[in-house]
Order: structure tokens, then sequence, then C-alpha cells
């Protein structure tokens, strides 16, 4: 099972359940966050998990069947994150099955394409699933996808700052072809809940919150702990 978290993987219809028994704390890291990646067909959401997990530019992408999974640490203000990410299908033939996987994820890029207008007028639906499925205090990043396509753009970045704005999101425009802003917009998204954390607007240890300590933080808590229970010495 340790396998499928390196890396990343094709989830099939037939493979929805492995997951749901799987604690995923990794050995090294102080959190693990769960993180989707959502939002229509064809925008690229494939490829920008690709881009960020291997650095490179996914050639020959099909559209995504179901789900499938990836997974990178991420150093986040001297943090070390294990960022578990859920890379969604766009097809609305799919939507049941990707709606079960939004549970609980406490952060998300949710993706357009800046050259369809028609991807950026579905995001209203995108965000209502978002917010009424997955935890109420996901952290949304508003992702605007192959900027490298400057000519063929039919969405300003006013425009879609705007809606940003409205709908208390960040955002970010990228690419996955040149890789710009890529890690930047899981690394945004990773420092806001982080940063949540450490003000203690969002708890890892409410049921749903799509954060889980990692071995790092839990082995310090146990010191800490242990220090207390010591009686003080009398010597
Ligand atoms: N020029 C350019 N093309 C891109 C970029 N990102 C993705 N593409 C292309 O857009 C198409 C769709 O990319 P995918 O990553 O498969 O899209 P998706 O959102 O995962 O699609 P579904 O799995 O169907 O939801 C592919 O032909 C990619 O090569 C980008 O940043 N720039």
């Amino acid at each position: 099972m340790l396998d499928r978290m390196a890396g990343r993987n094709k989830v099939t219809c037939s493979d929805l359940g492995w997951h749901k028994d799987y604690v995923a704390i990794s050995i090294m890291s102080d959190f693990l966050f769960k993180f989707l990646v959502i939002g229509s067909a064809g925008t690229g959401k494939s490829c920008i998990l690709h881009q960020f997990i291997e650095s490179k530019f996914k050639q020959d992408s099909n559209h995504t069947i179901g789900v499938e999974f990836g997974s990178k640490v991420v150093n986040v203000g001297g943090k070390s994150v294990k960022l578990q990410i859920w890379d969604t299908a766009g097809q609305e033939r799919f939507r049941s099955v990707t709606r079960s996987y939004y549970r609980g994820a406490a952060g998300a890029l949710l993706v357009y394409d800046i050259t369809s207008r028609e991807t950026y007028n579905a995001l209203t639906n995108w965000l209502t699933d978002a917010r009424t499925l997955a935890s109420p205090n996901i952290v949304i990043l508003l992702v605007g996808n192959k900027k490298d396509l400057e000519a063929e753009r039919e969405v300003t970045f006013l425009e879609a700052s705007r809606f940003a704005q409205e709908n208390e999101l960040m955002f970010l425009e990228t690419s996955a072809l040149t890789g710009e802003n890529v890690e930047e917009a899981f690394l945004k998204c990773a420092r806001s809940i982080l940063s949540k954390i450490e003000s203690g607007e969002l708890d890892p240890e409410r049921m749903g919150s799509g954060i889980q300590y990692g071995d790092a933080s839990l082995r310090r808590l146990n010191r800490q702990q242990q220090q207390q229970k010591r009686p003080d010495c009398s010597c």
C-alpha cells in the first residue's frame, strides 16, 4: 500500500474503496493535508498534478476515469507537509464517483481554462459542490490554467481576480505546459491551511478536517506529554 503513496497512481472505479481504511501518515512529515483538484474536463487538472509531482508536462493526457491520486512532501514555513492529492474527472458522467472524494478535503485547486469561457462559467457549480460536500472550512485556490496560450485567452486576469475576491478564493494563473506557478499553487494553498492551523482557525483533530498529524508532530507531542508527566526532581 505504501508504494501507492509514492508518486502518482491511477485509481480505477474498482479501487475506489481502498483508501477508506487507509491511514496515510508519512514517517517524516509534520502534517498530512488532503487536497482535491476539481474543475471542468480538459482544463488541465491531470497535467497540473503531473507537472507538480514529476516536474514535466504530461504530453498525451487522456480524460481521467473517476479519480487519480498523487502525493508529494513539501516544505511550508519550516514544516514538512505531505500533500495527498486527488485529481478528479471533470466529465459529468463521473460526477457521482468524484463527489464521494470531496469529503474531508482540507484544500482544493479549482481549475478553469483561460482559453475557455465555458469552463469559467461552470465555476460557480464546482464551488457549490466543494463547499457543500467537502469540509466547510476548505481552503480553495482558483487556478486559471493554460497561461501560455495568451493569444487564445477568453477570460481576463482581472475578471477572474474579481470572481475570486467575491467568493473568498485565492487566485493564480498557471501553465502546466511551462510549469509556471504550478508548484506555487499547491504551496500557496498549503501555506494558507498551515497558517489557519497556527491561528487556531482550523483544528487538525476535528473529524473530517482533511488534516492529520504526521509522525514528526506526533513524536514531538508524545515527548511533550512525557515531560509533563515526569514528577519534579526533589534532589
Ligand atoms: N497549452 C497548454 N495545454 C495544456 C495545459 N494543461 C493541459 N493542457 C492540455 O489540455 C488538455 C487537457 O488536459 P488534462 O490535464 O487531461 O485535463 P483534465 O482537466 O485533467 O481533464 P479531465 O480528466 O477530463 O477532467 C490536454 O490536451 C493537455 O495537453 C497548459 O498549461 N497549456
